[in-house]
């Protein structure tokens, strides 16, 4: 686990270019912002090459999709992979709803990205294994993660994260799970979103998409556990917050003292 990545994270600030969803799009951005990076979200495919060239990553997140965003996701992706800048995709509900799932599988075909981040009813229909996804949330299912993770993995040539309760990180061959987290990060709406931004971010800093992918996971995991071990009550609000502090605050040596990975 490289943790300096955190260092140089912040004595770099990259620019993380997202095509955000409306729901959770303010979060990212001061997630982003607090851990180091530096957020910009647009949704006006004129202006894709520059944004493109300004970024030092890209995440698409399919939260709150319309035909025109598709389209803007489409020349956004193409230009990235043309300037070599690293793609995160977040395939939000794509276990529940078939459509995304479609414009997904699309994307995939229409350019590379490194990093495939989800939760595992959404890598789940991805791999097109046996998962019973529930709107935006993981869902319920009995197949092997590891399994589900390496098959997406496999099949669209990238790294894969598939966040819960334990993530786990895949090139589709290398395995690390990230133990850390709390159970308030379902509380929040977007925990996820930030996710998959802080993995560009992260992406915008080294080439390594594999060790990248587990310090990003490891980074917001510990962070929420810091701030879930110091609340009294289960308090979603407060956990929001705090959260964004943290991210702003929180140190490598910090992170060393609770990681559980393996
Ligand atoms: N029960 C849990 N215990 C510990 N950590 C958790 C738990 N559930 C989620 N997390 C953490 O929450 C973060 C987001 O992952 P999650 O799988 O919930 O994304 P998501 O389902 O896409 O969320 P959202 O749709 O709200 O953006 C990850 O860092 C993950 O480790
Ligand atoms: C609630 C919700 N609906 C579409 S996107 C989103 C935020 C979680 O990704
Ligand atoms: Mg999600």
């Amino acid at each position: 686990m490289e943790l300096r990545l955190l260092t140089a994270l912040r004595a770099q600030n990259p620019i993380v270019f997202n095509i955000a969803n409306f729901v959770t799009v303010q979060d990212v951005a001061n997630g982003l912002n607090a851990l180091g990076a530096s957020p910009i979200m647009s949704a006006e495919v004129q202006e894709a090459e520059t944004m493109v060239q300004i970024a030092g990553a890209v995440c698409i997140n399919l939260g709150t999709l319309t035909e025109l965003q598709i389209e803007q996701m489409r020349v956004v992706g193409r230009l990235a992979n043309q300037y070599h800048k690293p793609v995160v995709l977040d395939p939000v509900a794509v276990g529940a709803v078939p459509y995304r799932k479609r414009i997904a599988q699309e994307l995939l075909t229409t350019f590379d990205v490194a990093v495939i981040r989800g939760n595992a009813g959404e890598i789940a229909a991805l791999a097109d294994m046996d998962w019973q996804a529930k709107g935006i949330d993981a869902g319920t299912g009995t197949g092997d993660l590891i399994s589900i993770a390496k098959a997406c993995a496999n099949r669209y040539h990238c790294c894969v994260i598939l966040s819960g309760p334990t993530d786990v990180i895949t090139d589709g061959t290398r395995v690390v799970q990230v133990h850390n987290g709390t159970p308030l990060f379902q509380l929040h709406v977007g925990s996820g979103d930030l996710l998959s931004s802080i993995v560009a971010a992260f992406t915008a800093i080294s080439s390594d998409t594999f060790e990248v992918a587990q310090t990003a996971c490891l980074v917001l995991a510990a962070s929420g556990e810091l701030v879930a071990s110091q609340l009294t009550a289960d308090r979603p609000a407060t956990f929001t917050v705090e959260l964004v502090d943290k991210l702003s605050l929180v140190t490598v040596p910090e992170i060393e003292a609770v990681e559980s990975l393996n």
